[in-house]
């Protein structure tokens, strides 16, 4: 069945990639402070997340919200994810609850685990032969400030479904890139997220029943120190593409 889904950070990236596989699927509503310079299929909200009565009003006869909107530089200052990452997702979860959304998909990040990429494990951890998984069991062990905000992100969606029963989902998004996997970069490739998996998957955010997940966001590849199987079991996620496979 059709939902009604308020899209954060509708005009960048992931958003593109979501309304690209699912523009139809939907009744969406978009929200991004840059105004819209192309046509969207919805009403397109222009505000900052950091603007409680703005997205409160956004949120008006929503079911499933997917918050994507932040600073995604992994080198981001620690002012820009303080504001962007962490208010701005604190009022995207506040505004939820109140408005009586059942389910909240949070774009969280590789970054917010990307201290267990040791030096003693890389560049293993990015080849074949390499076994090592993470499950999303494993603790937050961000290795910067950006990954710190998507830890932080993660811990208030935990908050508001303990205490409001709020259906969470946290997808611990990859690399996400149009086309092809990433050239000459073996972590972005054990990590790629294809246009195509990243809507089919957020459609699966939308459309499942949960109460508190934490996947990973990435297409079936060869090589992936990153497990799919919590997304395979809880969202019924088929990813169809691979970074190995493809030309
Ligand atoms: N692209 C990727 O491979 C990955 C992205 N992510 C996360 O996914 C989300 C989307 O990332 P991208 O689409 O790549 O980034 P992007 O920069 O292309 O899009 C983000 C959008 O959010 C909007 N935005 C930023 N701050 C805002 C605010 N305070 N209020 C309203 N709108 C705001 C921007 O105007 C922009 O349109 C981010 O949260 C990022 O951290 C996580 C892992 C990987
Ligand atoms: O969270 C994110 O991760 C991807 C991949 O990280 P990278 O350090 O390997 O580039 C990044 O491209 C994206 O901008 C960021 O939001």
């Amino acid at each position: 069945m059709a939902q009604s889904v308020l899209l954060t950070g509708a005009a960048g990236r992931v958003g593109e990639a979501i309304l690209g596989g699912l523009a139809d699927e939907h009744e969406w509503r978009l929200l991004d402070r840059d105004p819209p310079t192309e046509d969207y299929p919805g009403e397109f909200v222009v505000a900052d997340i950091t603007e409680m009565e703005a997205v409160r009003e956004a949120m008006d006869g929503i079911d499933v919200v997917i918050h994507l909107a932040g600073d995604p530089r992994p080198e981001a200052p620690w002012d820009s994810v303080l504001t962007n990452n962490i208010d701005g997702t604190r009022t995207v979860f506040e505004a939820a609850v109140d408005a009586g959304v059942e389910k909240v998909a949070f774009a969280s990040s590789n970054h917010a685990v990307g201290a267990y990429e040791t030096e003693e494990r890389t560049p293993d951890l990015y080849r074949p032969h390499d076994d090592y998984l993470l499950d999303g069991t494993e603790l937050p062990r961000p290795g910067n400030l950006y990954g710190v905000s998507k830890a932080a992100g993660e811990t208030l969606g935990r908050y508001y479904h303990d205490e409001y029963d709020l259906s969470v989902v946290n997808v611990r998004i990859g690399n996400l890139t149009e086309g092809h996997p990433p050239i000459d970069y073996e972590r972005g490739q054990a990590m790629w997220l294809s246009y195509r998996d990243c809507a089919h998957l957020f459609d699966r955010c939308i459309r499942a029943d949960y109460e508190y997940e934490i996947v990973y966001g990435i297409s079936d590849n060869d090589r992936k120190y990153y497990s799919l199987e919590r997304a395979k079991e809880v969202l019924g996620y088929e990813p169809r593409d691979n970074s190995a496979r493809h030309d």
